[in-house]
């Protein structure tokens, strides 16, 4: 791709953009065909998806422009329902690309799966035995699995811990197996599923205990993926704000989540605006990916802020976020729906690695563009204005009266269903 910038993409209509995209992008007929169609996600393959379908359930599918990271440009795919969040993705990554773009990077993608044990006879001699039999799990895992050992992944190493081992807690003693597990490019929530339920009875065997969960673990502490950004101030400046005041409003901000978990909750919901909308346009699994960045959010002993923002020696903001992301470019349901192989053509990326890396940067992005609107005007001005024909539609307009009531109701600074609903029935007579 030549150039994820493309100014004022957004004054277009929808034909329009889609042009400007195929102008930049190759698409395949298949493709072409998935994103024009009147019924993406079409009624009998969301049968084969889920449980009791009676439908679906389409989101607005929105392109945040503008993203240079580590040199390569990226057109980004977002699927979500809330206004405005798309429009300060593509600013911050304009603003950010002018200061030579973001870095990122990511882990190996190992992931961990965990089997209780309870009731060993002696708990500190099971662990000694299933670690002298580390090869040996080692080996059953992958047999479970080969492919994944063939394709350079697999499991690779365990690790074991006794949970409250103190007499004092209210909870029983439990032994808990980790499996290591290179997943490639998949999230691999099902390999690792299959590895450690083949594992259960041995583990049972060498312990003398009893096995109940065998399951994949969310906190994905050693798949993580980290984006920077170095902002110089005069590119922060806007609106009567100076550069350096924008700057330091932002620290300000970060500074207040990360020491008041009321902030940080919202200050991560926002940085989880940027998040989500990847995840679900490239058909993963967002749940997976929001629990473990709340938890890798909390530790430190206390929920904080993801991101941490600073000022560098040369008076530069430096923002920087790392998560865990149990993301895939295989798997699930990542090949199975239409518009996520659409999503993954238009994004390029070609590992999951790499795929997390984009993520965690529009997080990033994202962050820094609601604390940039909260720090100068506040949110309302430029959220509320897109917001406006949400507005519009949910108090009964349609058409080309949607644009006109929205553009009312910023005129007259009142942003709210009763008036849009005032505005609907004069615009009716
Ligand atoms: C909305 C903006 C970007 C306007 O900001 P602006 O200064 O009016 O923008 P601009 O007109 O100067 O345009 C700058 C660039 O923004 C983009 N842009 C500008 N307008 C559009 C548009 N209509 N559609 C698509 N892209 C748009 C576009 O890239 C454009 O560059 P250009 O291409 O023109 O050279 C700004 O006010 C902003 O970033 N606001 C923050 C919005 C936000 O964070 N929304 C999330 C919802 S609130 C929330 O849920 C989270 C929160 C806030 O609670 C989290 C927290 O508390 O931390
Ligand atoms: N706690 C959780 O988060 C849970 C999540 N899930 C769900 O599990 C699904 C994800 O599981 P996952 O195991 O990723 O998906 P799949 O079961 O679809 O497995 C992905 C498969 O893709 C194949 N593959 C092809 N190319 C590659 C490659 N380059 N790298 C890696 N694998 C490759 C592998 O099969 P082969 O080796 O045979 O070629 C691999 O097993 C999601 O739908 C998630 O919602 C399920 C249970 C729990």
């Amino acid at each position: 791709m030549n150039s994820s910038r493309i100014p004022g993409f957004y004054n277009k209509t929808v034909e329009e953009r889609r042009e400007l995209l195929a102008n930049i992008h190759t698409f395949s007929q298949e493709e072409i065909e998935n994103l024009y169609a009147k019924d993406p996600l079409p009624v009998d393959t969301a049968d084969k998806m889920i449980e009791n379908v009676i439908g679906t359930f389409p989101l607005p599918l929105g392109l945040g422009l503008n993203f240079l990271i580590n040199e390569k440009e990226y057109v980004v795919p977002m699927a979500i329902e809330e206004p405005s969040v798309v429009a300060s993705a593509s600013y911050i990554a304009k603003i950010v690309r002018e200061a030579g773009g973001f870095t990122a990077e990511a882990t190996e993608r190992v992931m961990i799966g965990q089997i209780q044990v309870v009731g060993c006879p002696d708990f500190q001699l099971a662990k000694q035995a299933l670690l002298s039999d580390k090869q040996k799990l080692i080996d059953i895992a992958n047999a479970a699995h080969p492919s994944m050992l063939e394709r350079g992944g697999g499991a690779e190493d365990i690790e074991v811990r006794i949970l409250n081992e103190d007499s004092t807690s209210s909870y029983g003693k439990m032994l808990v197996l980790h499996v290591y597990v290179n997943t490639c490019d998949a999230m691999g929530a099902n390999v690792i599923n299959t590895m450690v339920e083949a594992l259960a009875p041995t583990v049972e065997e060498i312990t003398n205990g009893k096995v109940y969960l065998r399951i994949l673990s969310n906190y994905a502490d050693r798949c993580l993926a980290k984006a920077k950004c170095v902002i110089p101030p005069e590119l922060l400046e806007s609106g009567g704000y100076s550069g350096e005041e924008v700057r330091d409003g932002v620290v300000h901000a970060y500074e207040f989540a990360a020491s008041d978990p009321y902030r940080a909750v919202t200050h991560n919901k926002g940085i989880m605006n940027g998040i989500d909308p990847i995840v679900i346009a490239t058909g993963n699994d967002w749940r997976a990916v929001e629990a473990g960045a709340h938890a890798y959010a909390a530790r430190f002993g206390h929920y904080g802020s993801m991101t941490t923002w600073s000022v560098d020696k040369e008076g530069n903001l430096v923002g920087e976020l790392e998560l865990p992301m149990s993301v895939g470019t295989v798997g699930g349901s990542i090949r199975v729906h239409p518009i996520s192989k659409v999503a993954h053509s238009i994004l390029g990326v070609e590992s999951a690695q790499e795929l997390a890396q984009v993520i965690v940067t529009v997080g990033l992005a994202q962050n820094l563009g609601a604390l940039k609107a909260l720090v100068t005007d506040g949110i309302q001005k430029g959220h509320m204005a897109l917001h406006s024909r949400s507005v519009a539609i949910a108090a009964g307009a349609t058409g080309e009266m949607i644009d006109i009531i929205a553009e009312k109701l910023v005129e007259e600074k009142e942003i709210r269903v009763g008036k849009a609903k005032e505005l609907v029935a004069q615009y009716s007579k």
